[in-house]
């Protein structure tokens, strides 16, 4: 069976539930879903600090991964953090939620917008978008106002307060799909949807399908040029763990 390692990469363990949940809903009979989060690291990402320190976290967690044997990798983050330095430390495909996610919605929808916590967390949608090519099919990085946290600590409020920015979206964006640009999302997107009207694509759910569809079709991490192993080199500090 094909085990696919979930990583949160914030420190929120009921996060991490969550996210595991929407992973298992959306794999095949008899994927195994282990979700994991970094011991160490932010409880939730809000910043581009908040990203660098927990971008470790995740490389950690792939560095788990390879000794317990993994078939994929999802990084449940809408930044992506990362991204890239996890796919040089394994074989196997590395997911991130975003860049699943837009690639989903651009497969239902010709034009889609996204629908975030904290507008301050919006450049790094846009910045994906862009660094992922995607920049002209979505119209807007929306964002409901709230901190992370307010997902778990609020979530009637948070939910009211997205669900009236995927309104506004969808009657204002000229769009035919919204994307959730939040792991802590993991659990609206049926209720959404079924209350707007849209498509809503999900990106814990849109990666673990990717991530099988990668397995199943025997495409791993790509070792040829910038996504080859590191260069072996010792490194100081608390990081020593890290020479080679
Ligand atoms: O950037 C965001 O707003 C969402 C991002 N932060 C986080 O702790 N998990 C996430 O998916």
């Amino acid at each position: 069976t094909m085990r696919i390692r979930i990583i949160n990469a914030n420190t929120s363990a009921a996060m991490t539930d969550k996210m595991g949940v929407a992973a298992l809903n959306a794999a095949r009979p008899g994927t195994e879903i282990i979700a994991v989060n970094p011991a160490s690291g932010p409880i939730t990402i809000e910043s581009h600090f908040d990203e660098t320190i927990a971008a470790v976290g995740v490389c950690e967690e792939i560095r788990a991964g390879e000794a317990a044997g993994t078939d994929a990798y999802v990084i449940a983050c809408f930044g992506d953090p990362g991204l890239y330095a996890a796919r040089e430390l394994t074989n196997a495909p590395v997911i991130g939620i975003a860049e699943a996610a837009f690639h989903v919605a651009s497969l239902i929808a010709t034009r889609f917008s996204v629908v975030t916590t904290l507008s301050r967390t919006s450049i790094m949608a846009e910045r994906l978008l862009h660094e992922y090519g995607m920049g002209n099919r979505c119209r807007k990085v929306r964002a409901a106002e709230i901190p992370v946290l307010a997902l778990e600590h609020e979530a009637d409020a948070s939910y009211r307060l997205i669900e009236a920015e995927c309104i506004r979206a969808r009657d204002e964006d000229q769009i035919g799909a919204i994307v959730l640009g939040c792991g802590g999302m993991a659990d609206l997107a049926t209720r959404l949807s079924a209350s707007i009207g849209l498509p809503v694509v999900e990106g814990v759910a849109a990666a673990v399908a990717l991530a099988e569809s990668l397995v199943t079709l025997k495409l791993q991490t790509s070792k040829f040029g910038d996504l080859a192993a590191p260069p072996a080199k010792p490194f100081t500090g608390e990081f020593a763990r890290y020479s080679r």
